[in-house]
């Protein structure tokens, strides 16, 4: 089945909750879908040696938001370059919002283009499952794409599965930096689950595994997008 109406989808979750692995996902099944990721986004610009990347990458390191007037201006832009301020466009975005400045900032470009946010869901994981994950993680920077050596492992080591590139480990993926980027998350996500709870638009699925939830997630957006 496929969609038979605009989706625009927020997905929420704690880092390392599997924002990116179901959004794979969620491209696969639903291929009139576009997606956004934040971090991935940023991680181009500092590979590019721009400022924003230059600027962006000592927060990172630390575990650290980005400034919010340097994400609205970074993903404005990008939502302008994908021409998704439409009412025709299916598109998901994973990490941005992350705060509720934010949400306010995006909830006005949106608006004005009479394409708001129509479902936000929070994937909801045990937090003590995912540490174990990060320290596993490791990506193909240029695509974003994501592996796990527990859990989705290269079918050659290291190497991405597309390319044969090297894969490389996230520099904020270590212990110390991503529990602060935990305690980072836990402090935002309650005012910004409000934010979209007061619009009616916001729905939690929760699982400990990607292949619990992705069936969950699939089946939300088939009901209320698929007839
Ligand atoms: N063990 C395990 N690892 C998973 C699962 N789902 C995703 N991962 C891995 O956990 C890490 C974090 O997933 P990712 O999609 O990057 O999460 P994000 O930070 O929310 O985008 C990656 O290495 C994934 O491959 C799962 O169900 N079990
Ligand atoms: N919307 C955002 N606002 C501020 N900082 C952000 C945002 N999105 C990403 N970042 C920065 O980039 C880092 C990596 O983001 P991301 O790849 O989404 O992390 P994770 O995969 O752990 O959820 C974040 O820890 C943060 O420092």
């Amino acid at each position: 089945m496929s969609l038979v109406r605009p989706l625009r989808l927020l997905l929420l979750g704690a880092p390392g909750s599997g924002k990116g692995t179901q959004t794979s996902r969620l491209l696969k099944q639903f291929p009139l879908i576009q997606s956004l990721s934040s971090g991935d986004i940023l991680r181009s610009q500092i590979a590019a040696g721009t400022d924003v990347g230059k600027l962006a990458s000592s927060y990172i390191k630390n575990g650290q938001l980005v400034p919010d007037a340097t994400m609205v201006s970074l993903i404005s832009n990008q939502l302008e370059q994908n021409s998704w301020l439409n009412k025709e466009t299916s598109w998901l975005l994973d990490g941005f919002p992350r705060t509720v400045e934010q949400a306010a900032a995006l909830n006005g470009v949106l608006e004005s283009a009479d394409a708001n946010l129509n479902l936000v869901v929070e994937l909801d994981v045990d937090q003590k499952v995912i540490l174990e994950r990060i320290e596993a993680r490791w990506v193909h920077l240029p695509s974003g794409r994501v592996y796990n050596l527990d859990y989705n492992p290269p079918k050659v080591p290291y190497k991405d599965d597309l390319t044969g590139d090297p894969l490389t480990k996230r520099e904020d993926d270590t212990a110390e930096v991503f529990q602060r980027r935990l305690d980072k998350y836990n402090q935002e996500i309650v005012p910004l689950k409000e934010f979209y709870d007061r619009r009616g638009i916001l729905s939690k699925v929760s699982g400990n595994t990607s292949d619990i939830i992705y069936p969950k997630l699939s089946q939300l957006l088939l009901d209320e997008f698929g007839h």
